[in-house]
């Protein structure tokens, strides 16, 4: 479906948003859930993602499908290679089988488990054949992703030995790996965390308890750049959303400061009222521990005919799709003058922005939702535009309350 966008007539914004569970915590606290009864989960995400991964987790034989969702890819490799006797192909879409997993495989292979290729080497789909690991020391790189530790991690407790991890290399997504272990600790898993080490104790039961998840906050960047690129004086409401968030990415509320948003934070909900213009002619972030909300910087920072240095995004070429490529064809379309190298993005304060531009959404939900704030400037068609059900489904539906005009086309 293409559709085409128009910002709101009047840009002073005022609205209220309850935004669906994060799916990084849906993911990993299914997959607790499923390992250990008695675990309860409220504000679950209604994410595609979080419903391929819940299906996923019922199966123990077959084609097992996750589609688009790299935790679902990364987790249920290591369930499966765990759970005694379940035999899987787990595949996913087309890209999903250029998304690498081989570290994640080697690891799990040395501790034990039965994977092979199906197909090419190092990619899915995988055939896994569910069998007691029996070693609980293993070292692996974790500069690539830090899907591959948390998916490690998540299983951990419940092998006999548990698990002491040695990690290699620059560790990145860090605020991911420190989440899983933060719902370790929630369901009374111990664990330890110091320089290249991760340890987790056994368990073989869990107390009764009810994992409460957080909104999504890659979700809230969209309104952050809404809001930033809206009349001053506009404020939006997300709930539920807390101070002490367990998500890298709820370092929007600093990084928008620099575009004039602030951020109140109220019982389980934040407030961002944008109360000024920016001041800087560009800016410089570092994303290595936030990567999923370098898209949306990028987009806000065109908007504002401000310009970017973004560094951290080794990433980004092995997500959804290879959103620095992504990135730099579709800002250029518009009239960004923007570069990248494959871990940078270099972006000049704009001259002009094109109108009635058609944006290419890659099947990446993040350039559809990146790029929509950018009505508030000029309209835009989206190209399939309901890739946002990756994350965020009622996305067009929060729009359309804001007053953005949605046609289909
Ligand atoms: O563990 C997670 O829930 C995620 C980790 C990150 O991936 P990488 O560690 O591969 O950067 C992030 O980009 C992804 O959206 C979700
Ligand atoms: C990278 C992402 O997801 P995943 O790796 O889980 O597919 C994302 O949601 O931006």
């Amino acid at each position: 479906m293409k559709i085409h966008l128009t910002g709101p007539k009047n840009q002073l914004l005022k609205e209220t948003f309850k935004i669906t569970g994060s799916k990084s915590e849906s993911n990993r606290s299914l997959l607790l859930s499923a390992l250990y009864p008695g675990i309860q989960i409220l504000n679950l995400s209604n994410s595609d993602d979080a419903q391929v991964m819940e299906a996923g987790l019922k199966r123990t034989e077959g084609t097992v499908d996750i589609h688009h969702a790299g935790t679902a890819m990364r987790f249920l490799t290591g369930y499966f290679s765990a759970m005694e006797g379940s035999d899987v192909i787990l595949t996913g879409s087309k890209r999903m089988t250029e998304r690498p997993v081989q570290i994640l495989v080697d690891a799990l292979k040395e501790l034990g488990a039965d994977i092979s290729y199906v197909k090419e080497e190092g990619y899915p789909p995988l055939h896994i054949k569910g069998k007691k690991l029996s070693k609980h020391k293993v070292s692996l790189p974790a500069n690539v992703s830090s899907q591959y530790i948390s998916s490690l991690l998540l299983i951990a407790p419940s092998l006999e030995n548990g698990l002491e991890l040695e990690l290699t290399g620059k560790i990145t997504s860090v605020p991911y790996i420190k989440m899983t272990l933060a719902l370790l600790t929630e369901i009374g898993v111990e664990s330890s965390f110091q320089g290249n080490s991760i340890t987790v104790k056994p368990k073989t039961e869990v107390k009764p308890t009810t994992l409460v998840v957080e909104s999504d906050w890659s979700s809230a960047s969209y309104f952050y750049s809404i809001v930033a690129l809206s009349d001053e004086g506009s404020q939006i409401t997300l709930s539920a959303y807390k101070k002490n968030s367990l998500q890298g990415d709820s370092v929007l509320h600093k990084l928008y400061g620099e575009f004039g948003v602030e951020t109140e934070f109220g019982e389980n909900q934040i407030t961002l009222k944008k109360v000024s213009e920016p001041t800087k002619a560009t800016v410089s972030f570092d994303l290595a521990n936030a990567p999923d909300i370098a898209q949306t910087i990028a987009v806000t920072c065109f908007g504002l005919r401000m310009g970017c240095y973004l560094t951290g995004l080794h990433t980004l070429k092995i997500k959804e799709t290879d959103r620095l490529d992504a990135l730099h064809t579709e800002l250029t379309k518009l009239g960004a003058d923007i570069s990248v190298s494959d871990k940078t993005l270099t972006l000049k304060p704009a001259k002009n922005i094109n109108s009635e531009i058609a944006i290419d959404t890659y099947n990446d939900h993040r350039m559809a939702m990146a790029f929509a704030p950018l009505a508030l400037k000029t309209s835009l068609i989206i190209n399939e535009a309901m890739v946002v059900t990756k994350s965020y489904p009622d996305f067009y539906e929060d729009l359309k309350a804001l007053q953005f005009g949605i046609k289909e086309l």
